[in-house]
C-alpha cells in the first residue's frame, strides 16, 4: 500500500507536484499516467525518499520510505534504468544488491532468468547494454528483495513489443499474488493494457483517477444505428450529447443502457452499442492533459 497525502513539491517558484493525494492498493496494478513533465518522476522520487516533499507526505506500507527497515525487502524501485554503474556487469549489480539486502545469491540467478537476460548478457558490462536490457536489469534489481511494493518509472521505455508484453504479464502475476504496483508512463495504451486503476496527472495536479472501467465508462458510449440522424435528435430530446465520429457512428456522453433505452423508445435499430473503447479514453487523456502538454511543447 502506498499513501500520498496532499503532496506538494516546489523547485524555487516552480511547483512540480501540486497538492496530490491518492492511494495505491495491494493486489492491483495502478498506472500513473501523464505527459512529459507532468510530475510523475518527482512524485515517485518523494515516495522513494530520494527527494524531500515541500509539504504533505508519502508513505509506503504505513511509513516514510526512509523509515522502513531494509527497504529493498519491502519496496522495489526502478526510477532510472541508466543509473546502474556502467562499469559493472549485470550480474555484479544484482550480486551487490543481494548482499546489501541480505538475500541469498540464488536470487541473482532467479532474477536473471525471470527477466530473460541470457547468461552472456548478465556477464556483460552495463555500459554495453541496450536501454531494453537496462530496463530488464532494473526490474530484476527491483524484484531482488521479493518486495511487497513496486514503484516503476517508465519501465516500458526501450522495451520492444515482446518485452512490453512480458513486463505486462510479470506485473499482472505480481499483483495477482497480492503485490502493490505503481507504474508510470506517458503512453496511454501502455497503461490501459495493464492497469486496474489509473491516476492521471497533468501539470503537477491529479486530473482524473479511478478504476479503468470507471474512466472508460466516463468516456461514454459508441453506437451505430440504421438512422443516426433520428438517433441524434432523439438523444438531444433527452439532453444527451452525441457527436458523429469521423469513421461513422456516434460518440455519446451517456451509458450504453441510456442510449439503448432512447433507441427503443423511438424504434431506432442499433447495429452497434458498446462502452467507448480506448479511443474514448485517449480523447479524455488528451483533453485532460491538453494544457500541460501545450505548455510543455511551448517551453
Ligand atoms: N531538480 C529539479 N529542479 C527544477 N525543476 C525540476 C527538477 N526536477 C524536475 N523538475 C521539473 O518538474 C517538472 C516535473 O518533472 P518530472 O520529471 O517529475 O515529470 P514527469 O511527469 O516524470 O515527466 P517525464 O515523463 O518527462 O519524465 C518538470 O517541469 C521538470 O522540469
Amino acid at each position: 500500500m502506498i499513501t500520498v497525502e496532499r503532496l506538494t513539491k516546489r523547485y524555487g517558484p516552480f511547483t512540480a507536484v501540486d497538492d496530490v493525494s491518492f492511494d495505491v492498493k495491494p493486489g492491483l496494478v495502478t498506472g500513473f499516467l501523464g505527459p512529459n513533465g507532468a510530475g510523475k518522476t518527482t512524485a515517485m522520487r518523494v515516495m522513494a525518499g530520494l527527494t524531500p516533499a515541500t509539504s504533505g507526505r508519502a508513505t509506503v506500507l504505513g511509513k516514510p520510505y526512509a523509515a522502513l527497515p531494509n527497504p529493498g525487502r519491502h519496496v522495489g524501485l526502478l526510477l532510472d534504468a541508466s543509473a546502474q554503474h556502467a562499469g559493472r556487469t549485470g550480474r555484479e549489480v544484482l550480486t551487490l544488491g543481494a548482499i546489501l539486502m541480505g538475500v541469498g545469491r540464488h536470487r541473482v540467478d532467479e532474477m536473471v532468468e525471470l527477466v530473460g537476460l541470457t547468461e552472456k548478457e548478465a556477464n556483460r558490462r552495463v555500459r554495453n547494454y541496450s536501454l531494453g536490457m537496462r530496463q530488464r536489469l532494473g526490474i530484476a534489481h527491483a524484484l531482488l528483495g521479493d518486495p511487497e511494493v513496486l514503484i516503476l518509472d517508465e519501465p516500458a521505455n526501450g522495451l520492444d513489443p515482446a518485452g512490453i508484453r512480458w513486463m505486462r504479464d510479470l506485473l499482472r502475476g505480481y499483483a495477482n499474488e497480492g503485490g502493490t504496483v505503481l507504474l508510470s508512463s506517458h503512453l496511454l495504451n501502455e497503461i490501459e493494457r495493464v492497469a486496474d486503476e489509473i491516476i492521471v496527472i497533468g501539470h503537477g495536479k491529479i486530473v482524473a483517477q479511478g478504476t479503468k472501467d470507471e474512466l472508460l465508462a466516463g468516456a461514454g458510449t459508441f453506437t451505430r444505428s440504421t438512422d443516426d440522424d433520428a438517433l441524434m435528435a432523439a438523444l438531444a430530446e433527452q439532453s444527451i450529447v452525441a457527436q458523429r465520429t469521423p469513421t461513422g457512428g456516434l460518440q455519446v456522453e451517456a451509458e450504453p443502457i441510456a442510449v439503448g433505452r432512447v433507441a427503443v423508445a423511438h424504434q431506432i435499430v442499433l447495429t452497434e452499442l458498446r462502452g467507448a473503447d480506448s479511443r474514448g479514453l485517449e480523447e479524455m487523456f488528451l483533453d485532460l492533459t491538453a494544457d500541460a502538454a501545450r505548455e510543455e511543447v511551448a517551453a
